[in-house]
């Protein structure tokens, strides 16, 4: 079966033209996306998540290396056909209304469907945006907009999904929203290649995740191997003592992650120095797997 994207040997260096000064924002990354796969981009700021994404999108060149999408050639307009695309800050005509922006995507993307009006308000009804489907996005706010660019990607059908930071500036109800829908169209069948550095937020939604540094893939894991290496709880609390095994993270406010084994001894503990709970969770460890798979090399 045809992969669904193809990375080779990504190199990207920009060169800013006031200076000679160069930013290797790639050193070589490669990767396999296979069709109904979920993968999941992650890496701090500044790691080359936009730039891989930008470069599998055709939107820019790379210096070395090359992408293909479903066998053909990521530089070639055909490729990107029925691949919704949402980028970090949507940039959508502020004079045009949520129902011209999906009807166009509709149009540019050739998708056929039978009653086009009411194919767009599904999805604007799905991304909570229904009731402005008829208004200018200049009165929008960030996220209407996020969400404006997400159902637009979504309502063409897409053979693919490319999202960079999808989650980024939204609430916690409209991210739970598009972490929902995106399971959904998974479930469904759909390919999705996401770029996040918030980790715990899309745990749910990878099959795999790449863990991204400086410009290199340092590790790729199923959410199983992460959790088969580490078992951890986070644990968050309000203090005025130090405790074995906290940080402080704010004045006053301190967080740890233990193993799950050690817990109830260490909330023990916690409560002996006059802790308060503020919350307990199971982590799939995503950030220590990622920052230990950087300490690593
Ligand atoms: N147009 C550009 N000109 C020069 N340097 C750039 C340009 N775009 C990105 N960079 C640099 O390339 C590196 C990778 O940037 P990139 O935007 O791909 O990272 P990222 O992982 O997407 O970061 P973030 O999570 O902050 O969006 C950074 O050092 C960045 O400063």
């Amino acid at each position: 079966m045809t992969a669904a994207i193809v990375v080779d040997g990504l190199a990207k260096v920009y060169r800013k033209s006031w200076s000679r000064e160069a930013v290797h924002a790639l050193r070589g990354i490669s990767l396999t996306v296979e069709p109904g796969e979920a993968f999941g981009f992650v890496g701090p700021n500044g790691a080359g998540k936009s730039t891989t994404i930008k470069i599998i999108m055709g939107l820019l060149r790379p210096t070395d290396g090359h992408v293909l999408i479903f066998g053909e050639s990521a530089v070639l307009p055909c490729a990107r056909r029925g691949v919704g695309y949402v980028p970090e800050s949507p940039y959508l005509q502020d004079c045009l209304t949520p129902m011209e922006i999906l009807e166009m995507g509709l149009a540019l993307h050739r998708v056929e469907v039978g009653d086009r009006r009411a194919h767009c308000m599904e999805w604007l009804d799905r991304m909570a945006l229904g009731h402005v489907a008829t208004k200018a996005l200049r009165t929008f706010s960030k996220g209407m907009v996020q969400r404006v660019a997400l159902a637009q990607a979504l309502c063409i059908k897409p053979r693919l999904l490319v999202l960079d930071e999808p989650l980024s500036g939204l609430d916690p109800i409209g991210r739970r929203a598009v972490v929902d829908t995106l399971a959904e169209y998974k479930r469904g069948g759909g390919t999705l290649f996401f770029s996040s550095h918030v980790l715990h937020d899309v745990e749910r939604l990878a099959d795999r995740f790449g863990l991204v540094h400086e410009g290199r893939l340092r590790a790729v894991r199923s959410p199983a191997e992460l959790t088969g290496e580490e078992d951890l709880v986070l644990v968050r609390t309000f203090g005025e003592i130090p405790v074995a095994g906290m940080r402080e993270d704010f004045p006053g406010r301190w967080i740890g992650e233990v193993c799950s084994a050690e817990l109830w001894e260490h909330l023990a503990r916690l409560r002996e120095s006059g802790h308060a709970l503020i919350e307990v969770r199971q982590t799939l460890s995503l950030e220590s797997a990622f920052l230990k798979a950087v300490e690593r090399q």
